[in-house]
């Protein structure tokens, strides 16, 4: 069993239990459920950098472990702001990443320009009202964890609540099962080897040439030089999603304006 079978295994009975304890019909009360939303893609296109940035919090990863004993996402906020991110992801998955909704709802408390990616294993719609209602302008989707028709149904649920899409893929098969949907907003290109959990740019590389033109490419994970993401620039790539080497780093807000530069 890979890592991210076990993943969604215990994803499952996770959104089961949250079903049953907070029934579908109240996420619509949550607080930020009715609140207008704001375009990461937006913020992609137009940026003055060469690439735009989503700094990610997380806390740990099944790769590394705890990246950060001292986790506190407002603090982390407050840093990525004044480094002027395109975007924030935030992992919310408990048992592997120690994230949480509250995080996401937290920080949606401290800002409504900034938009907030909520970094999940979403298998099902219910995840898709949550994250709207606890402040999310955007969705990941795993290509890797979905058949097609549920990617399909999943994408188009969080068009209707007025989400944003990031498609995420790791490899030729997974571009190829979203790409016979129709075409996506946005491909993020995943560096990591889910077997062997090596990272290599090369990922992002290889795959570019074969996503359409009119849809944004961001590269995902084990991005720590500013060569990488010169390179990247480069090849067309429109966003990176950085987090191990920004949480870990003394001065995050540093950090970031030495890999996309200031603005
Ligand atoms: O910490 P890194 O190597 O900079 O990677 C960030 C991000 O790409 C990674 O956390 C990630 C990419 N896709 C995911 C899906 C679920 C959880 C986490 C992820």
């Amino acid at each position: 069993m890979t890592i991210l079978d076990q993943i969604v295994a215990k994803k499952k009975s996770e959104v089961a239990e949250r079903k049953r304890q907070f029934p579908k019909n109240h996420l619509k009360d949550l607080p930020f459920y009715h609140e207008p939303t704001v375009s990461i893609k937006q913020k992609l296109i137009t940026t003055s950098r060469k690439v735009g940035i989503i700094a990610e919090m997380k806390k740990a990863s099944p790769s590394k472990g705890v990246l950060l004993e001292k986790y506190e996402p407002e603090q982390l906020f407050e840093l990525y702001q004044k480094a002027e991110v395109e975007g924030i992801s935030i992992l919310t998955d408990q048992p592997f990443f120690q994230g949480n909704l509250i995080h996401l709802m937290q920080v949606r408390g401290l800002t409504n320009s900034i938009p907030l990616l909520r970094k999940d294993f979403i298998i099902d719609p219910y995840q898709i009202d949550e994250a709207k209602g606890y402040g999310a302008s955007v969705i990941l989707l795993i290509a890797a964890i979905l058949e097609e028709q549920q990617y399909q149904e999943l994408y188009l649920q969080a068009k209707e609540l007025g989400l944003e899409v990031l498609t995420e893929v790791h490899d030729e098969l997974d571009l190829e099962k979203v790409l016979r949907s129709f075409t996506p907003e946005m491909i993020g290109i995943n560096n990591r080897n889910l077997k062997t959990f090596q990272t290599s740019i090369d990922q992002t590389v290889k795959m570019i040439a074969n996503i359409p033109k009119d849809t944004i490419v961001i590269s995902e994970s084990g991005i720590h030089r500013k060569e990488q993401v010169d390179q990247l620039a480069e090849i067309g790539v429109r966003g990176i999603l950085v987090g191990e080497s920004i949480v870990r780093s003394k001065n995050p807000q540093e950090m970031i304006e030495g890999l996309v530069g200031k603005k």
